[in-house]
């Protein structure tokens, strides 16, 4: 049988390690896979930024699809099950990384503003995987959440939360976007939170949407004035819009989900994949490849509030001002350029479970880390 050729999105960490052994790898930046890159693959392994349609496949041999993020808005899933291309996307991968993501967020704002999480209010708009996870957290934080999901809430089988309509949902002193991006139909959410929707908020309320540029309606959302404004999905990447850049307190390159483990999650869901459609036993060598895991950290010495220790504990483990930072410009087409260029070569960042937390006086804090997953030394 000839060696199998595999096309892969060059950002898919240990691509190489992890697939060298199924056939043949090339690895190419996902915005720059062309019709004629894939016209001799037998496998496309993509993140985000490859459209999958009959444009790019429709003279290539290409016979399994994995997609190792979680959206959804990139591929043409009906082309795929018209012309019997297998499809699989890593579900669930990156939804820690989100949910850790916006947790970060919440307590940078807290710090700077001066406010105590436990007396605000999050609401929680799609609790799937992302969502889900940050209600836990949040829950395990002490923070008051409202939920809103109305394709759940209508699931007879599903009736482990309480779920509110969104209008409800926008009372919230902290709102926050965790659903696909749909153009269309009866749950679209193109346009979600409208014009009329963002002039009903008041200038103490926040709004994140770390979910899909589109959602929130970008021109309404720059002009109200508000508490904070934290983007790090935006519509038009990396074309991002300037008013909202620069309105927004924390503007990221869409970057939320980007962990190591949520990247490495992602990858070996579709390498376990493509390995039983092509019945090959899968492999762990790249395993031993993987970084140490980050030096402890210590946080009890000191003291302060609850809410100051783990704010200065998640601040260590991970600074999305950082992320910020690296791209902010006076010119907004440096800001273009760096977007992309930035969320390809992402700098190290690993979830709270691969953290170690040493010292801890308070048994009560190190109860709370432990259930946060932090590893707690002693
Ligand atoms: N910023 C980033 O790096 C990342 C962004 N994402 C985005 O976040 C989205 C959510 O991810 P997951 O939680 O993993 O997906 P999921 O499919 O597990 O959850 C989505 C939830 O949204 C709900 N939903 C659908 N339509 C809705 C509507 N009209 N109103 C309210 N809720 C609605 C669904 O019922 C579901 O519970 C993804 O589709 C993706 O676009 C995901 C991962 C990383
Ligand atoms: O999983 C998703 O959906 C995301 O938004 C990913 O974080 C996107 O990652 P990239 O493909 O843009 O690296």
């Amino acid at each position: 049988m000839p060696t199998r050729q595999i096309v892969i999105d060059d950002a898919v960490p240990y691509a190489a390690d992890m697939f060298g052994h199924l056939g043949e790898i090339t690895l190419l930046p996902g915005k720059k896979i062309t019709p004629s890159d894939v016209q001799n693959a037998d496998a496309l392994i993509v993140r985000s930024r490859t459209q999958v349609n009959q444009n790019l496949l429709t003279n290539s041999r290409v016979q399994f699809v994995g997609s190792t993020v979680v959206g959804l808005d990139h591929i043409d899933q009906t082309y795929l099950q018209k012309n019997d291309i297998h499809f699989y996307s890593a579900q669930g991968c990156n939804a820690n990384s989100v949910a850790e993501y916006v947790i970060h967020v919440l307590f940078d704002l807290a710090e700077r503003h001066g406010f105590d999480l436990q007396h605000k209010t999050l609401g929680i708009i799609g609790v799937g995987n992302v969502g889900g996870r940050l209600y836990q957290k949040a829950q395990n934080l002490g923070i008051k959440c409202l939920l809103n999901d109305p394709p759940r809430e209508r699931d007879p089988k599903d009736n482990e939360l309480n779920f509110v309509d969104l209008d409800q949902c926008l009372t919230a002193d902290i709102i926050t976007v965790h659903t696909p991006l749909y153009m269309s139909g009866v749950d679209c959410t193109y346009n979600l939170i409208n014009a009329e929707h963002i002039s009903r908020l008041s200038p103490e309320q926040i709004l994140i949407n770390a979910a899909r540029g589109g959602i929130i309606n970008e021109a309404a959302w720059a002009a109200q004035p508000l508490q904070a404004i934290v983007v790090d999905c935006w519509e038009n990447e990396p074309n991002i819009d300037e008013t909202l850049y620069r309105s927004a307190d924390l503007a990221t390159p869409h970057i939320a989900g980007h962990s190591l483990e949520a990247k490495i999650a992602g990858g070996e869901m579709v390498y376990r994949q493509l390995c039983r459609h092509w019945q090959i036993e899968p492999q762990n060598n790249w395993q031993t490849l993987l970084p140490p895991d980050p030096q402890p950290i210590e946080i009890d010495s000191r003291t302060e509030s609850s809410q100051t220790k783990l704010h200065r504990l998640f601040k260590e483990v991970y600074n999305p001002y950082n992320d910020d930072s690296a791209i902010r410009d006076k010119q907004i087409q440096k800001v273009h350029l760096a977007f992309e260029d930035y969320r390809r070569t992402y700098p190290l960042r690993r979830e709270w479970h691969r953290h170690r937390v040493q010292n801890i006086k308070t048994p009560h804090l190190a109860k709370l880390l432990k259930s946060l997953k932090f590893i707690i030394d002693g």
